[in-house]
């Protein structure tokens, strides 16, 4: 658990205070979803045949994401954001809505996860417009495989995609993998050796229970423990000395077995079920249509859109957002972890509808 904030009183949130939580967390990292829709349909996340998606006016508008994200970093305390969706690359304002932030901050970081369907004709303009990073979710490397996770013959375009991202200096470039019994889990040591002859960060993601199908079990995700036996097949895997800082991923050094003085690249895991991270959460979550989510589980959400499309004033959307993340939950939704524990309840919306 990295440094928290002392446990602040409700009379100690002033309105210059950032966004606070009970259990002592101050979320930093501001996380928005700019659309539900996708053109995959990746069976850790939707059903086959895809969700209703939200009505145009439903969503927010450009301006409306550009204000909310002034607010979140002038009156708030937000330092990152991350763009996420659904697929946020089918939304056709994308690089204005980029060019706005960027115009208001010129320091934040900015980056994107991504499917990378697309992507290769638009890294460049991404990059111009203000885009710092990008994460692409690649979960296979070969094409059936690909198809049968993502209900999409398109990995060749995924990696057309990835490797216009890095041409365009959008790197570090890291790769998401949920790894799937049965499925792609003997792709590991393939995965790491890809992707470290080629300079990106790998991650292997445990699957979590948010998929639209719910169809995810304790017993049938693959476990991080696993993800490193697998890998440590033809792999070496040490701890990478660097601080987590708050980061999702835990990161290990990877040198050959032949060469075990020479680290090759990173791999990342990120271990939300078996190894959770709740303790060191740094994250506000804003879904397309404007509500608050606390936390990736949370039952209660908070909009701010009406007042958005009010005449309401800044002071009064940044303090219904802190309002919301006051009462974030300890864990997994929940006042301690336990996805799939008895007294767990799965959200109802998927991931895709949360904002990943
Ligand atoms: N438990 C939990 N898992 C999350 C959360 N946000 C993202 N994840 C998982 O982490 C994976 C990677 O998320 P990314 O969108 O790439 O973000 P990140 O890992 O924070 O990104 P970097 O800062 O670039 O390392 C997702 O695919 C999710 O499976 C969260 O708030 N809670
Ligand atoms: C919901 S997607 C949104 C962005 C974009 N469409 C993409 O796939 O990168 C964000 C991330 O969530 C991950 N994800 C989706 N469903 C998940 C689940 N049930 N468990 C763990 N990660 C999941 C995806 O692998 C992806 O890396
Ligand atoms: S994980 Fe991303 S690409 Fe896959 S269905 Fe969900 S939103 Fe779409
Ligand atoms: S499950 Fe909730 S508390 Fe835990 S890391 Fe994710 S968002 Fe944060």
């Amino acid at each position: 658990m990295g440094t928290h904030l002392g446990m602040p009183s409700v009379a100690g949130r002033s309105a210059t205070t950032g966004l606070l939580d009970t259990h002592g967390r101050q979320a930093t990292d501001m996380r928005l979803s700019l659309t539900d829709k996708c053109n995959l349909r990746c069976t850790y996340c939707m059903p086959a045949e895809g969700l209703n998606w939200l009505q145009k006016d439903a969503v927010l508008s450009r301006k409306e994401i550009v204000r909310l994200v002034r607010i979140g970093v002038d009156d708030l305390g937000i330092r990152e954001l991350r763009l996420t969706g659904g697929e946020p690359l089918v939304r056709a304002d994308l690089l204005d809505i980029i060019r706005d932030i960027r115009a208001n901050h010129p320091e934040l970081p900015i980056s994107m996860t991504t499917n990378a369907l697309g992507l290769d004709r638009r890294a460049v303009q991404l990059k111009e417009a203000g885009l710092t990073r990008i994460n692409v979710s690649m979960d296979s490397l070969h094409p059936e495989t690909f198809a049968q996770l993502t209900r999409r013959p398109f990995l060749d375009r995924v990696l057309k995609g990835i490797e216009a991202a890095a041409a365009a200096g959008l790197g570090l470039v890291k790769i998401n993998a949920v790894l799937m019994r049965g499925i792609n889990d003997h792709e590991a040591p393939d995965l790491v050796e890809w992707a470290v002859a080629r300079g990106f960060e790998l991650r292997f993601i445990e699957q979590m229970p948010l998929d639209a199908d719910h169809g995810w079990t304790k017993e049938g995700m693959v476990t991080a423990a696993e993800m490193r036996a697998l890998v440590e097949t033809r792999f070496v895997l040490t701890p990478d000395p660097r601080n987590r800082d708050g980061a999702p991923a835990e990161r290990w050094e990877v040198r050959s077995k032949e060469a075990p003085d020479v680290v090759l690249g990173t791999v990342g895991i990120i271990a939300s079920v078996t190894e959770p991270f709740c303790a060191d959460c740094r994250r506000t979550r804003v879904t397309a249509e404007g509500k608050i989510m606390s936390c990736l589980f949370s039952r209660e959400e908070t909009d701010l859109r009406d007042l958005l499309r009010s005449e309401a004033g800044d002071d009064a959307v940044a303090q219904r957002w802190r309002d919301a993340m006051w009462l974030k939950p300890r864990a997994h939704g929940m006042d301690h972890t336990g996805l799939g524990a008895a007294d767990f309840v799965q959200p109802d919306r998927s991931m895709s509808a949360i904002g990943g």
